[in-house]
């Protein structure tokens, strides 16, 4: 068993293929303040997961600000399944929220109105149905396909299209049309050079915030407080250690008034942490970051294998490497370097 602060490689199977992966990899540690995940997906560069790297040392040695709340509301997240299984999902899951994966390359807009009926069948009219394209529609698409599904009554979309200046394009469309669907901005923000754009451009009308990707819980507690949208909490499909960070976010942010995206833990096969958190009646409770521990037993069956656990040990060396050169880096204007 290795010693808390060295670091533990996972391989966790998914139950369905989601974002084109079926299996989730990353590292966990402990820090001075308690657990941490770095798990950045394999196909990001090093100078992408060195934002993802200071949001787990941040994590480790700082740990999280204070609550306001020991509740979140959360999403049944349903991946581009066949309608039996969004239906079963849904029913069993709980929560009165679900985001339906839309445009997944490959199949129809007949299966994403099929998924999202089954969905809409499954909550019954109070429910609510966001769905999320990952940015698969050009403008004329998202119009289209976005007025057959509000059929079912959406209540957001998120990233419809690629670019900033797509989503404000599709807003301005939406708006011609009367009654419009909400556009939220999940890549627009944590992939993007510039997060405030999407405010500027008004290019949505919600903000999805992933504690990883943007680089920890208190840079997205500033742009919370900066952008001038309210702001939905979603996973970067993580372990029970990396969920707690984001609930952590959820409960410090001065106002949630969507369900937020961190019931992913069903996505995966296994949780390394003791007493995985699930939601229960469509509600996560918030971990203190000293109630998060990892089972052994469960540890495990989660842990990698030597060449994987070897790949992860090289890359986080390296993207060390890269966050250490910007930490010593001088001030951005004006210094030598
Ligand atoms: O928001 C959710 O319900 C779950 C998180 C989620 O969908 C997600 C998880 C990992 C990578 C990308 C995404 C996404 O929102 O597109
Ligand atoms: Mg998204």
């Amino acid at each position: 068993m290795p010693a808390d602060d060295q670091p533990r490689v996972y391989a966790i199977a998914m139950r369905q293929r989601f974002r084109g992966i079926t299996e989730r990899q990353g590292v966990l540690w402990r820090g001075r303040a308690g657990w941490t995940e770095w798990s950045p997906f394999l196909d990001y560069d090093d100078a992408t997961a060195a934002a993802w790297l200071a949001a787990a040392d941040e994590a480790a040695e700082q740990g999280f600000p204070a609550p306001v709340r020991d509740r979140v509301p959360v999403n049944c997240t349903v991946p581009a399944v066949d309608p039996a299984t969004a239906h079963r999902l849904v029913a069993a899951s709980g929560c009165r929220t679900a985001k339906v994966k839309v445009a997944e390359p490959g199949q129809r807009l007949d299966d994403d109105r099929e998924r999202v009926a089954a969905v809409r069948d499954a909550l019954g009219a109070a429910g609510r149905v966001r769905v999320d394209a990952n940015g698969g529609w050009d403008v004329d698409t998202a119009v289209e396909a976005l007025t057959a599904l509000d059929r079912w009554d959406l209540e957001y979309a998120e990233q419809p299209c690629p670019r900033v200046e797509d989503l404000a394009a599709l807003r301005v469309r939406l708006a011609g049309k009367g009654r419009s669907v909400p556009v939220a901005a999940d890549e627009s923000i944590r992939r993007a050079a510039d997060p405030y754009r999407v405010a500027e451009l008004e290019a949505a009308d919600v903000a999805v915030l992933k504690v990883q990707p943007l680089g920890g819980v208190r840079a997205c507690l500033e742009i919370a407080e900066r952008i001038g949208l309210p702001v939905v909490v979603s996973s970067a499909l993580e372990t029970g250690v990396g969920l707690a960070a984001g609930l952590a976010l959820a409960a410090a942010l001065p106002e949630l008034p969507y369900a937020c995206g961190l019931n992913t833990g069903p996505l995966l096969t296994d949780d390394p942490v003791a007493a995985p958190l699930r939601a229960v009646d469509g509600v996560m409770p918030v971990p203190t970051q000293d109630a998060l521990v990892l089972d052994e037993a469960a540890w495990s069956r989660c842990a990698a294998g030597v060449r994987t656990a070897e790949g992860w040990a090289e890359r986080l060396a390296r993207v060390r490497g890269v966050l250490g050169a910007r930490d010593t880096e001088g001030p951005r204007d004006g210094g030598a370097r």
